[in-house]
């Protein structure tokens, strides 16, 4: 049966200008020689700088692999919970939101599952595709995948090149293969960019 392997990872560390910095470009780096090993068809990224630099980056790991810019990797808050699912601790992160901005976040997280979460027909070949993206986008399709309630996107982070892998097979659930996944990091650079409050 055909599969379509799909490698998300968030762009390398960013500084305030969201340029890719010199510890971003290690990351990405390090990504790279960690794919280096697979059959990868194509490399996307999303517009962005730090994602579009991550991705270059990589990719001279993979040699004669294509990159291109992919409009539905931007980073984009994929789903505004409305007030009566609006988990507590988030409530205030969506202050200022209105309704054109939800809408238009809501139209890019469908354009990327319809582009990027779609099993290949039964018969088809098999496809390995790297997603150079940001960290509401992959949580949005890892929620996909689970086919877990819309507001479950919040909360699953990414640290920079933390690697997500999902497998699309036609008539079956989509296999979540690994999370945010840092084994090609090592000391300081695991902990660089990284959000969580329980860093040593
Ligand atoms: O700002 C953030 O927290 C995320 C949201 O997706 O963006 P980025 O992965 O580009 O840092």
């Amino acid at each position: 049966m055909g599969t379509r392997h799909v490698y998300l990872a968030r762009h390398g560390a960013a500084d305030a200008f969201g340029e890719l910095t010199p510890a971003g470009y290690e990351q990405a780096g390090l990504l790279g020689r960690r794919l280096a090993g697979l059959r990868i068809d194509a490399v996307w990224h999303s517009m962005l700088p730090r994602a579009a630099a991550s991705a270059r980056e990589l990719a001279r790991h993979l040699p004669d692999v294509p990159v291109a810019e992919a409009a539905e990797l931007v980073d984009h808050v994929p789903y505004v919970p409305g007030p009566e699912e609006m988990p507590r601790a988030w409530a205030g992160f969506f202050d200022g939101f209105d309704e054109g901005e939800a809408a238009a976040g809501r139209r890019t997280a469908d354009a990327l599952v319809a582009r990027f979460a779609k099993a290949p027909e039964r018969t088809g070949p098999d496809s390995h595709e790297v997603l150079i993206t940001h960290a509401y986008p992959i949580a949005w399709l890892v929620r996909d995948a689970l086919e877990a309630p819309l507001t479950r996107w919040l909360g699953l982070d990414s640290a920079n090149t933390g690697l997500t892998v999902i497998e699309y097979r036609a008539g079956l659930s989509p296999t979540l293969v690994m999370f945010n996944d840092l084994g090609h990091l090592t000391g300081e650079l695991r902990w660089t960019g990284f959000r969580a409050a329980a860093r040593p």
